[in-house]
């Protein structure tokens, strides 16, 4: 078997990657799929990071060597035997053996820290949400799903600002595609305004001919960068269209289509973005051209350099 196809996802706790993964897997096949989430290399566990005054955030409180060492072992095809971190109580289960399948989707806080674990991705994701939706976001889910109470939650917020500045945030220079969500205001959650950064480190489809300001939907160049803007309003058609014409370009995948993209949950209830939609078929793509590169002798879709060849505003 080729070597599996490595996406990275990272970002801020609460930031959105399980939420962005979840749809991914769905569409992959879970048996497809062997999925890391970084926060099972914490090196201490809830009790002993408070006795310490440590945040999960601080490289030190994870194996961030074992995570290289790790991911590097399953781009080789190799098993691990992976630690595990139960959030509901804030301990460590036993570990697990865990063989790479066909892809495999690594999320969490610490992912691009160094260069080893850098190296190891075929697609480097960074979510950035603005921080007031991220601290609504993650007050929500960490009192709903892991047993804090609000003010536990603010509190922990604060004391985790500087280790978010100097380690998690630095981050996003290293990704290849950077999704904003724009502050919402009293927008709902279903209609959040999203900004997709997209770099010239890998070959993003032409979606010239899809931009149409007035439905919502823009393109634009910054420097080595392209944005595209997906207007929290956008008609489900218009997004559908997106996606569309990004799953034309991909049509040898064509089996994978499913109508359940852009799914999240608010507590238990279930809802859907259009926006969130748009990005995971655009992170789809990249994995299945990367994963068609393979198949055809080459060894992923990574650009030597310069502006990726297919984006036109
Ligand atoms: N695209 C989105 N649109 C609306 N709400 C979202 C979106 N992404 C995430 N959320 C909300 O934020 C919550 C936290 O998201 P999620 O669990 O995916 O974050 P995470 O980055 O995986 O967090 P952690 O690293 O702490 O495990 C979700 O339960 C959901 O309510
Ligand atoms: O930043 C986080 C990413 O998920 C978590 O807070 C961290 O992993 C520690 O988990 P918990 O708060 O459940 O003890």
């Amino acid at each position: 078997m080729p070597r599996p196809i490595i996406l990275g996802v990272v970002g801020d706790s609460a930031a959105g990657k399980t939420t962005l993964t979840r749809g991914l897997v769905r569409v992959l096949g879970e048996e497809n799929v062997t999925h890391v989430c970084t926060d099972d290399y914490h090196r201490f566990d809830r009790k002993q990071r408070a006795e310490r005054n440590l945040t999960p955030l601080h490289p030190d409180c994870n194996y961030v060597d074992v995570i290289a060492q790790h991911l590097g072992h399953l781009r080789a095809g190799e098993p691990i035997l992976k630690p595990i971190y139960t959030h509901s109580d804030g301990t460590f289960g036993a570990p697990v053996y865990v063989k790479p399948a066909r892809f495999t989707v690594v999320e969490g806080l610490l992912g691009y820290h160094t260069e080893a674990m850098r190296q190891v991705y075929d697609v480097r994701v960074f979510l950035s949400p603005p921080e007031e939706l991220r601290r609504a976001w993650k007050v929500r889910r960490d009192c709903s799903r892991r047993g804090y109470t609000t003010d536990q939650v603010l509190a922990e917020l604060d004391r985790r600002e500087a280790d978010s500045e100097a380690f998690i945030r630095p981050q996003e220079r290293y990704a290849d595609i950077v999704v904003r969500y724009l502050p919402s205001g009293d927008r709902d959650q279903e209609h959040l305004d999203a900004e997709l950064v997209l770099r010239s480190s890998l070959r993003h489809p032409d979606l010239s001919g899809l931009v149409d300001g007035d439905a919502g939907i823009t393109l634009s160049e910054r420097s080595d960068e392209v944005i595209l803007r997906v207007s929290g309003s956008v008609e489900p058609e218009t997004a559908a269209e997106i996606e569309e014409a990004i799953w034309e370009r991909m049509h040898f995948a064509s089996h994978l289509r499913s109508e359940r993209l852009g799914e999240f949950t608010i507590g238990t209830d279930l809802h859907r973005s259009e926006s969130l939609a748009v990005i995971q078929v655009l992170i789809l793509y990249h994995l299945i051209t990367a994963k068609a590169s393979l198949a055809l002798g080459g060894d992923g879709t990574r650009a030597p350099s310069g502006i990726p060849e297919a984006v036109h505003t």
